[in-house]
């Protein structure tokens, strides 16, 4: 039954049961077959307090300290943030660089696997929906044989006197759902709240039809990766169609808000300001 739309429709193959978790963040459907090759196509957009990074706009250069490795950086302090947001694909025998000094870092596998190794020679394997928090000034290494694809936050640590944070590896499906008082979606967050952590990850579940109940603005500022899904998500006054490897920076008191479509859930991760006075 072809529908009202000659193309095929992208609901049709989200299909993913027999793929991967994750899988179309690195192999997203682009367009339509009949705008795939349009030229000039884009869904991305930059705005003063917003931008919608898709991938057909990415653009990978070898990451400066990081052997074999492709880095993207989708969101950086030249768009207004305090953080950066970039993916890193590791191919085989890659490595990774340090971060600067008093820079921590976030790293959220999305494929493949990698080796993660401290100090003190302990090891960790991350395979795809782990993460792993390293501190600022931690030392530390992530090794890949074949392949994998990383999204990583690295931010200029917010000292506090007397608190220090701790190296964290986790994985999302370990980690507690937490209450949504007035809110639908599904939550869990990857760090701590405990004072120390100047961030935090959110990993959001929203089912078909479910939205924020909150038209947020709020004086945080967010970089998003959605992992799974599709939908619509509201910035400014603009609204935008987005699927699973759109990436979205958010400024401070950017009307914000997200409604889920298609057939399966949306999962989107949310890098989030906290803990810090404003002033
Ligand atoms: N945009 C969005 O989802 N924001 C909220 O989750 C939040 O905690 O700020
Ligand atoms: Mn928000």
């Amino acid at each position: 039954d072809e529908g009202f739309c000659s193309a095929p429709s992208i609901l049709d193959q989200t299909d993913s049961s027999s793929k991967p978790l994750y899988w179309k963040v690195t192999s997203p459907t682009l367009s339509p077959s009949h705008l795939q090759d349009l030229p000039g196509f884009t869904r991305s957009v930059y705005r003063r307090d917003h931008a919608l990074i898709t991938p057909e706009s990415h653009v990978f250069s070898p990451l400066p300290d990081w052997t074999n490795t492709l880095g993207a950086y989708l969101i950086t302090p030249a768009i207004g943030s305090h953080f950066v947001m970039y993916l890193a694909k590791m191919q085989e025998n890659s490595r990774s660089g340090l971060p600067p000094n008093d820079v921590e870092r976030l790293i959220f596998v999305t494929q493949g696997a990698v080796t993660l190794t401290n100090s003190s020679g302990i090891s960790n394997k991350l395979v795809v929906d782990s993460y792993a928090y390293l501190p600022p000034n931690f030392d530390h290494s992530l090794k890949c044989d074949g392949s994998a694809t990383l999204v990583v936050f690295e931010r200029r640590y917010a000292f506090l006197d007397n608190h220090i944070t701790e190296h964290i590896v986790g994985s999302t499906d370990k980690q507690p759902l937490l209450e949504t008082p007035g809110e639908v979606f599904e939550l869990r967050k990857l760090l701590p709240a405990s004072m120390p952590y100047d961030f935090n990850i959110h990993i959001m579940d929203f089912q078909p039809g479910e939205f924020l109940n909150v038209k947020e603005l709020h004086y945080n500022q967010h970089g998003l990766l959605l992992l799974e899904g599709l939908g619509i998500y509201r910035l400014g006054d603009s609204w935008y169609p987005v699927q699973a490897g759109d990436v979205i920076w958010m400024a401070p008191f950017v009307p914000q808000w997200y409604a889920a479509l298609g057939k399966t859930r949306s999962r989107y991760l949310l890098y989030k300001d906290v803990n810090r006075n404003p002033l």
